[in-house]
């Protein structure tokens, strides 16, 4: 069976999830009780022979998820100690009946004391955080990261924000989070993807249209999600049918990164690879290509010559260009020619203060614009959004994309692909050993050859984000950016995803 999308779901969505849920005539306390025994069935699977359980339970439901937990384990025959922020006779609603449920003592958990050999369940807080953490909880969350031993954590390890995958004050490290009927943003986004250890996701009985219903255009970034985009190889497909990549060059210095975006091009699917070079580094990249071609391109005119071939469908700019008013002007040219622009590195760079220029091109008729910066690029292209630490970088990268009328590809080991009409999706597929010299470089070079393919921008992006990561998986640890493109799937793989 082909596998489906894979939704991610904001902690406010998962909220209106389960009231449709209950609204739909399922019991509220059932569905604890089915999370309580999720996370109960991970510990006796993971952790069976431990000395025992201590259950950090929270004001709210989260805390009722320990209770049950608790019960269920104790139940089992593992012994089981259960101890309570606040006073545990002010909990409410479906946790009041958890804890009456476990009916056993309740410690306070200021008495709590990390021990050796025994696991600890995290229910302090999930989805309800709401600001940072402090006073006794800080000093527990802190003795149990230092002593290292297992914790299993109910939905979210306490102190990350499931929205954002930022730390509220301070936050647990746990072994394994197991979350309920859907992932929440913060499993995947840094840091909380350090934090969570291994996730779990739990089907606690919310019927699958109740998640449909409430999704917001955010998914992991899997092959479902682009896979029946990919460009398709028709038996008269020639050359040209699979589009025209012209990448450009920087000065003789700095060719390598654009002879990298170009073998990466050629080797997703382009027809036909150009790189476009400066007179001056005609040599040097004449030196090292063979399939991929030269041309060329030392100004505006000469590209204007150059897109008056409307077989060029597709560019990327920016890898060792060089900064300035001429990938500006060449940036602008492209869209204003309905192409589409790969704007990476040094392109992005350029246009640092000239924001509203950038939008104002890629709003040309037919032009498709792909920004894709690092944390540092996206600081100085859109100064004010990424200064919003209240906002996760989901957000960030989908008011960019609205913004620039871009497809936005925010780089890093959590990488965010938005476009304009505010669809998403978070990789977590890249290997540490990714980040790489010209690994940047790379896929530039694969997204451009995608697009120079026709592949929708959206699912372009994605597609070449998520191949980006698998090829560095195939490459292993020992990766130089080159091994890229050797390593990348055949995409008739994906019809088994
Ligand atoms: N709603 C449902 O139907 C279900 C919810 N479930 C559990 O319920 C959780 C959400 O429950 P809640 O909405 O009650 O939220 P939480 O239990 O995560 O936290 C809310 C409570 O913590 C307090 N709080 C928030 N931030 C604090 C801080 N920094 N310091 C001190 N106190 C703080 C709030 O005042 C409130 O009392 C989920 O994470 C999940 O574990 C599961 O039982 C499955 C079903
Ligand atoms: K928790």
């Amino acid at each position: 069976m082909r596998t489906a999308l894979e939704p991610v779901v904001t902690p406010v969505a998962m909220g209106r999830i389960d009231r449709r849920a209950i609204d739909s005539g399922i019991v509220g306390y059932r569905l604890m009780l089915m999370a309580g025994a999720a996370i109960a069935a991970s510990v006796l699977r993971h952790y069976g022979d431990a000395a025992g359980v201590d259950v950090l339970c929270g004001p709210g439901n989260n805390g009722g998820d320990g209770y049950v937990a608790a019960k269920m384990l104790q139940t089992s025959g593992m012994c089981a100690a259960c101890y309570s922020l606040g006073d545990p006779v002010k909990l409410a609603g479906d946790a009041a009946c958890a804890r009456d449920d476990w009916g056993d003592e309740i410690l306070s958990l200021e008495d709590y004391v990390p021990t050796d050999g025994r696991v600890v369940i995290d229910a302090l807080f999930g989805a309800g955080l709401q600001r940072d953490v402090e006073g006794v909880a800080v000093r527990v969350i802190e003795a149990v990261n230092a002593f290292d031993i297992p914790v299993i954590a109910a939905d979210l390890p306490s102190g990350l924000s499931g929205e954002s995958g930022r730390v509220r004050g301070t936050a647990l490290r746990a072994s394994r989070t197991v979350t309920f009927a859907a992932p929440k943003p913060g499993h995947f986004l840094l840091p909380g993807r350090d934090l969570c250890g291994v996730l779990e996701i739990a089907d606690i009985g919310i019927p699958s249209r109740c998640i449909e219903a409430e999704t917001e255009g955010l998914w992991l970034n899997r092959p479902p999600l682009w896979r029946d985009a990919l460009p398709r190889l028709a038996a008269n497909s020639h050359k040209y049918t699979r589009g025209h990549l012209g990448v450009f060059s920087g000065g003789y210095r700095q060719t390598g990164a654009a002879r990298l975006a170009a073998i990466a091009g050629l080797r997703v699917g382009a027809g036909l690879v150009t790189v476009l070079s400066p007179a001056s580094a005609n040599a040097a990249n004449a030196a090292h290509l063979t399939t991929i071609m030269l041309r060329t391109i030392d100004g505006g005119a000469d590209l204007d010559g150059l897109l008056e071939d409307m077989r060029f469908n597709s560019f990327v700019l920016g890898p060792g260009f060089g900064v300035g008013e001429k990938a500006r002007d060449f940036a602008e040219r492209i869209l204003g020619a309905g192409r589409a622009l790969v704007l990476d590195a040094d392109g992005i760079t350029s246009f640092a203060g000239y924001h509203d220029q950038l939008a104002e091109a890629a709003a040309k008729q037919d032009a498709i614009l792909f920004i894709t910066p690092h944390q540092g690029e996206f600081a100085r292209l859109f100064p004010q959004i990424a200064s919003n630490a209240s906002r996760s970088k989901v957000e960030q990268a989908r008011s960019a994309a609205r913004e620039t009328e871009a497809i936005v590809v925010y780089k890093g080991a959590d990488t965010v692909v938005a476009d304009p009409s505010g669809r998403a999706a978070i990789c977590d597929n890249a290997p540490p050993w990714l980040a790489t010299a010209g690994s940047g470089d790379t896929l530039a070079g694969l997204l451009g050859g995608l697009a120079a393919q026709g592949m929708p921008g959206f699912e372009a992006a994605c597609a070449a984000a998520w191949l980006h990561g698998e090829a560095a998986n195939r490459a292993g640890a020992r990766l130089i950016a080159e091994d890229l493109a050797n390593n990348l799937p055949a995409f008739s793989e994906f019809q088994e995803y």
